[in-house]
């Protein structure tokens, strides 16, 4: 009701004034479009779910990383036309510098591996938890701003790489309480469409952008696809054989179409065997429709899905053997995964497995006579110097008030500070866990 009360106040208020007061002068008191704000309860939800990801990546022994919001414009600019760099939220600073608010952060990962050059240590297991920004016409209204998980894996070639990646990903589906049957994670490689459109002839310059047009299928009507492939240059004929491939849906098949010595094959292969190890073979599903919308993607890619089909991926990733290389250094492979805060959220909602994280404190102190506050503020120094979260009442309060405060912060104890058992040098400390009180010698405090 707070919040609804609030925007009322915004909507009657409406921004009139130039200087975007409403007529009672008061500031418009929303966050800018498209992003959200953080109240207390939407910061524990939120540090729970960056504690996982935090979490997990630390069981993988990745290291954490992080880099400006705010990056050079040519970090992202790629001439494939996705979606992530048509919405670049970027903009010319007041020295005249082409920059931009992050989309990803794959791009400021491998500056970060440029920067160190040959002195970085391969392989490099690296994570980062992130605020990634799109600037969209709010014509569709939707968010400007995500945060992002990513791991990532740097000189490794093999497809042990994306092997790992994908069971960090299970690890953390199973520590938020998600089985195999309420999500999957789908599994291709990019050389697939490679194979087949080398077969029919299509330049490997065309590559990216045909990618990322077969990436839409699922969210544009085939004929569409078909036309702006068509633009591209792709014959019908290739348009089939193409749409023929991405409806493969085992990997015998896919055999029989790129013949045994394929290397899209072998690999493919190969992660399913890993998988078995690792245990998570059932969470995976081959599905040759996913070719991810990032134009550099060279190899094995996946997306997370919720098995009822009614959201967007919930996270992505592949290998990118050739960003380095992009960027005017020299290639190393590379694989990785981003992990957005918000379909997940969702996810979980749906499932009745979101958690709501309380306020709470192990004390509250309270001095019964404003005599008593410098030896409370004591006390509760001394409480927080072993360790213990404390509210200390700022106030002059009775004792039936700093009942009620101290169970609604769900505080373990109440510490009463009063002048008797100070003159004894002691405390009253109620436990509110167990409806018994003691007095307490103020040395054996803890
Ligand atoms: C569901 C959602 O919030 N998606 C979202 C929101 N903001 C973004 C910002 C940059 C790139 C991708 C983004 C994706």
């Amino acid at each position: 009701p707070i919040k609804a009360v609030a925007e009322a106040r915004t909507v009657v208020g409406k921004i009139t004034e130039p200087t975007g007061r409403t007529d009672k002068g008061l500031i418009d008191t929303q966050p800018p479009r498209g992003t959200r704000d953080f109240f207390p309860e939407d910061m524990r939800l939120r540090n729970w779910l960056f504690g996982e990801f935090a979490a997990v990546s630390t069981a993988f022994g990745f290291e954490q990383f992080d880099a400006p919001v705010l990056e050079s414009e040519e970090l992202f600019v790629r001439k494939a036309g996705e979606e992530i760099t048509d919405q670049l939220y970027n903009f010319e600073d007041k020295g005249q510098r082409r920059v931009a608010l992050r989309p990803e952060l794959t791009p400021s990962l491998a500056r970060l591996v440029l920067q160190r050059g040959r002195t970085l240590p391969l392989p490099a297991k690296w994570f980062a938890i992130g605020q990634c920004w799109r600037y969209e016409r709010m014509t569709r209204g939707r968010r400007r701003e995500h945060y992002q998980w990513n791991m990532d894996i740097v000189g490794v070639a093999g497809v042990e790489a994306e092997a790992e990646l994908l069971a960090a990903i299970v690890t953390f589906f199973e520590r938020v309480g998600l089985s195999k049957d309420d999500v999957g994670v789908k599994v291709s490689s990019r050389k697939v469409l490679q194979s087949v459109l080398t077969q029919y002839g299509v330049p490997p310059e065309s590559f990216a952008r045909v990618c990322i047009i077969v990436d839409k299928l699922d969210k544009l009507p085939r004929d569409k696809v078909e036309e702006e492939l068509r633009v591209l240059g792709v014959p019908p004929a290739t348009i089939d054989g193409v749409l023929s491939a991405l409806s493969i849906r085992s990997l015998e098949e896919l055999s029989r179409l790129l013949g045994p010595d394929s290397e899209a094959v072998a690999d493919l292969t190969r992660l399913f065997q890993l998988a078995e190890g690792y245990g998570y073979k059932d969470w995976l599903v081959f599905d040759p429709s996913v070719v991810r919308g990032l134009a550099y993607y060279t190899g094995i890619v996946f997306e997370g899905f919720d098995r009822e089909g009614k959201l967007r991926a919930i996270c992505g990733g592949g290998r990118y053997d050739r960003l380095l290389g992009a960027f005017g250094g020299d290639n190393a492979p590379m694989a990785g995964f981003g992990f957005g805060d918000a379909v997940i959220v969702e996810l979980l909602k749906e499932k009745g497995k979101l958690p709501a994280p309380p306020h709470r404190v192990d004390d509250v102190v309270v001095p019964l006579d404003t005599a008593l506050r410098p030896a409370a503020s004591g006390i509760a120094s001394r409480l927080r110097r072993a360790g213990r979260s404390v509210d200390l009442v700022l106030e002059n309060k009775k004792m039936k008030w700093a009942f009620k405060h101290a169970e609604k912060l769900n505080a373990s104890r109440l510490v009463l500070v009063g002048a008797s058992e100070w003159e004894r040098g002691k405390v009253v400390v109620k436990d509110l866990a167990k409806f018994h009180q003691e007095e307490v010698p103020v040395e054996d405090l803890i």
